[in-house]
């Protein structure tokens, strides 16, 4: 799998990162109340342009509730998200960011190729558009590599090949910020390796992705992390900064949590008296 605008790489390359240039998202005192619950908790952090940012944390931490905040189908969000250089949800950025959620969005009755006409269709329509949609649905099934698979429907497709529509629904408009909830979610070892493969061309292309996983070792495939439990934000940084010694990243991670657990047991960690009062 390739993406038009970059060659793959296996590991994270040099990322783009010019020294001056704001960064894509950025968070302060986020806070997201979902129910009785206080899912996010006054998190600050940056996410920076041109890089794979991976969001790690256990299932249930709030991933999927900060990937929504950030673009804008979330409710009950407090604090500061600034995302593309505007505030979270602005209508501006609708075609400036793709999202991929956990459920694939495709329709079963129609092949790939109809599906990825229908939202180019969506995205960009017009008879005076038709050449430009033509070539971006062909690229993106390209980048994807169902091109063998174009006229197949989607109904009849394996849950990865599924998964893939969706991502290249979501590379249809060339959008600069790509977010990725789960998406190597039940795939097998080689499509994940290919997946991530794709994911480096794509931010090697310049776009800023931000992908979620619970899986632990695919942080070492991101350019910088965001250890997440429990609502709060464990550690931001790289997957070398993050560790210790020769430490992995879950090694990491455990002692992190382990950390945190000390400091909530001395009373410095805050904490939230409507959330004890749900409980
Ligand atoms: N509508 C809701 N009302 C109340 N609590 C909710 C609601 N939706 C989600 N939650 C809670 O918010 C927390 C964060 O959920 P979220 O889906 O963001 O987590 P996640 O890290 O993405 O999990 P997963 O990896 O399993 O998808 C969970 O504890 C969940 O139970």
């Amino acid at each position: 799998m390739n993406y038009s605008a970059g060659p793959a790489t296996d590991q994270p390359g040099t990322p783009h990162e010019p020294p001056d240039e704001p960064p894509a998202i950025r968070a302060r005192a986020l806070t997201v109340v979902r129910g009785p619950r206080t899912v996010l908790r006054d998190l600050d952090f940056s996410v920076p342009p041109g890089q794979i940012t991976g969001l790690l944390g256990p299932s249930g931490c709030g991933k999927s509730t900060l990937m929504r905040s950030v673009v804008g189908t979330q409710a009950k969000v407090t604090g500061t998200l600034e995302v593309l250089g505007r505030p979270a949800g602005d209508a501006a950025l609708r075609s400036r960011i793709g999202y991929v959620t956990q459920a694939p969005s495709v329709y079963d009755d129609l092949t790939v190729r109809q599906n990825l006409e229908y939202f180019a269709a969506v995205l960009d329509p017009g008879r005076a558009a038709a050449a430009h949609r033509r070539t971006n649905v062909t690229r993106a099934i390209t980048s994807v590599a169902l091109t063998s698979h174009t006229d197949a429907l989607a109904g009849n497709l394996s849950g990865g090949q599924r998964s893939r529509v969706s991502l290249a629904v979501a590379l249809l408009g060339n959008p600069e910020l790509l977010v990725l909830d789960e998406p190597t979610v039940g795939l097998d070892p080689v499509l994940r390796r290919d997946l991530w493969n794709l994911f480096h061309s794509i931010a090697d292309s310049g776009t800023t992705i931000l992908v979620s996983s619970h899986v632990m070792d695919e942080a070492e495939r991101c350019h910088r992390l965001l250890l997440m439990r429990e609502g709060e934000i464990l550690a931001d940084g790289t997957p070398d900064a993050l560790r210790s010694g020769d430490e992995t990243v879950e090694d990491a991670f455990l002692r992190l949590v382990d950390e945190a657990d000390a400091r909530r047991q001395h009373g410095t960690a805050t904490s939230d008296p409507a959330e004890e009062a749900a409980r």
